[in-house]
C-alpha cells in the first residue's frame, strides 16, 4: 500500500506538472514539491501560485532526495533531462513522465538510464488545454480523466502502483497499452486533429482576404481549431515523435478527403450526406459513452 510521498521533484512545472503538483497537494498525497526548469521567472510564477514549495538549486538537489520524479515537459527534452538526474538517482527513487508520446520517451529512457530503466514507470494523462505554463494549471485537471501507463517489462509492481496510486489521488482513472498500441491511438484521435487544426489556421492566416475571414469565424471555426492555440514547441516534438503512426492516420484522412472531394466535384449529395451521417451517428455514440462512464465514475466514486 503506497503511502504519502516525501518529496516530489518536477522537470517542467506547466499546465501538467503545475496540475500533478496542485492535485497531489489538495489530496494531501505529498509533503514537499520542488521544481526543476529551464526558466527561473516561470519557476518563480509556480512559487508564487502555490504550485512548487521550493525551487531546486541544482539537479542534484532536486533528485537527490526526493521519491517520485515527474518529468513534464516537451517530448524530445527527456533524454537530456534523464541524462542529468541520472548521475544523482537513488536505487528507490520512482521516475515517471506525462509525455504525449511513449515509444520514443521509452527509447530516450533506456538510452539516458541504462541499468537503471527498472526504475522508470511511463504514464500519459488524457487531459489537457490549449494553454501552457505554470499560470494555466488546475486543480481539477485529471478528475474523472484516463491516465495510460504504459509499464517496462522491467518495471516492478510496486512501481506501477506507486505511480497509479498519484493519478489516483488526482482523480484519474488508471489504463494500461503498451507503447507501440498507446502511440497508433493517439496518432489518430490527439495527434492528427492537432495538425489538422493547425493547418486550418495556417491556410486561413496566409490568405490575402485573412482578416476579413478572421473577422466574420464564428463558433464553429472556433471549436474547429481551438487546440491550435496550443504550444507549437509541444506539438513539434509530439508530431515528429509520433511521425510514423502519424502519417498512416494522415493518409488515410487525406483519403477520406480524396473521396468527399470527388462527391463534391460530382455534386452528389447523397454520397456526401451519407459520410456526414455516419459520422454524426458515430460522434453521438462516443460523446453518450463518454458521458455515461463519466457519469458512472462520479457516482461510484462518491
Ligand atoms: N498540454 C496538454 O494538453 C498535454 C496533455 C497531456 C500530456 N502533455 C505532455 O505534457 C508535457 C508538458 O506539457 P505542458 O502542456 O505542461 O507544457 P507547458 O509548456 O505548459 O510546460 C512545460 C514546461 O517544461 C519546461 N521545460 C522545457 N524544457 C525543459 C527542460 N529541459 N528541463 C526542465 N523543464 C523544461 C518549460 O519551461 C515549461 O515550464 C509534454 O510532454 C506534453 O506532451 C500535454
Ligand atoms: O484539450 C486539449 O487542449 C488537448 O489537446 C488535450 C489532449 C488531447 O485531447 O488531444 C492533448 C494532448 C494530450 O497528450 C492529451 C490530451
Amino acid at each position: 500500500m503506497q503511502t504519502v510521498f516525501n518529496r516530489i521533484a518536477i522537470f517542467g512545472v506547466g499546465l501538467i506538472g503545475g496540475s500533478f503538483a496542485l492535485a497531489l497537494k489538495k489530496s494531501g498525497a505529498v509533503r514537499q514539491i520542488v521544481g526543476v526548469g529551464r526558466s527561473r521567472t516561470s519557476l518563480e510564477t509556480a512559487q508564487q501560485l502555490g504550485i512548487i514549495d521550493h525551487i531546486a538549486d541544482s539537479v542534484e538537489e532536486a533528485v537527490a532526495g526526493s521519491d517520485l520524479i515527474m518529468i513534464a515537459a516537451p517530448v524530445a527534452q527527456t533524454e537530456s533531462i534523464l541524462r542529468a538526474i541520472v548521475p544523482f538517482l537513488n536505487a528507490k527513487t520512482i521516475v515517471t513522465d506525462a509525455g504525449s508520446t511513449k515509444a520514443d520517451v521509452v527509447l530516450a529512457a533506456r538510452a539516458a538510464l541504462g541499468n537503471k530503466i527498472a526504475q522508470f514507470v511511463p504514464a500519459h494523462p488524457i487531459a489537457g488545454r490549449e494553454l501552457n505554463g505554470p499560470e494555466a494549471a488546475l486543480t481539477d485537471l485529471y478528475v474523472c480523466k484516463k491516465v495510460v501507463i504504459t509499464r517496462l517489462p522491467e518495471n516492478t509492481n510496486d512501481d506501477v502502483a506507486a505511480v497509479a496510486w498519484a493519478w489516483q489521488q488526482c482523480g484519474a482513472i488508471i489504463h494500461q497499452l503498451n507503447p507501440a498500441q498507446h502511440d497508433a491511438v493517439f496518432a489518430a484521435v490527439s495527434h492528427l486533429p492537432h495538425l489538422l487544426a493547425y493547418a486550418l489556421v495556417d491556410d486561413v492566416a496566409r490568405k490575402p482576404h485573412a482578416d476579413t475571414l478572421f473577422q466574420y469565424a464564428a463558433s464553429g471555426f472556433r471549436d474547429f481549431t481551438r487546440i491550435a492555440g496550443s504550444s507549437p514547441e509541444m506539438w513539434r516534438d509530439i508530431t515528429l515523435a509520433n511521425r510514423v503512426a502519424m502519417l498512416e492516420e494522415l493518409d488515410s484522412y487525406t483519403a477520406r478527403l480524396a473521396i468527399l472531394r470527388e462527391h463534391l466535384v460530382q455534386a452528389d449529395g447523397a454520397a456526401i450526406e451519407d459520410i456526414y451521417s455516419n459520422a454524426q451517428k458515430a460522434r453521438h455514440n462516443w460523446i453518450s459513452a463518454i458521458e455515461a462512464a463519466e457519469k458512472q465514475q462520479r457516482e461510484g466514486g462518491d
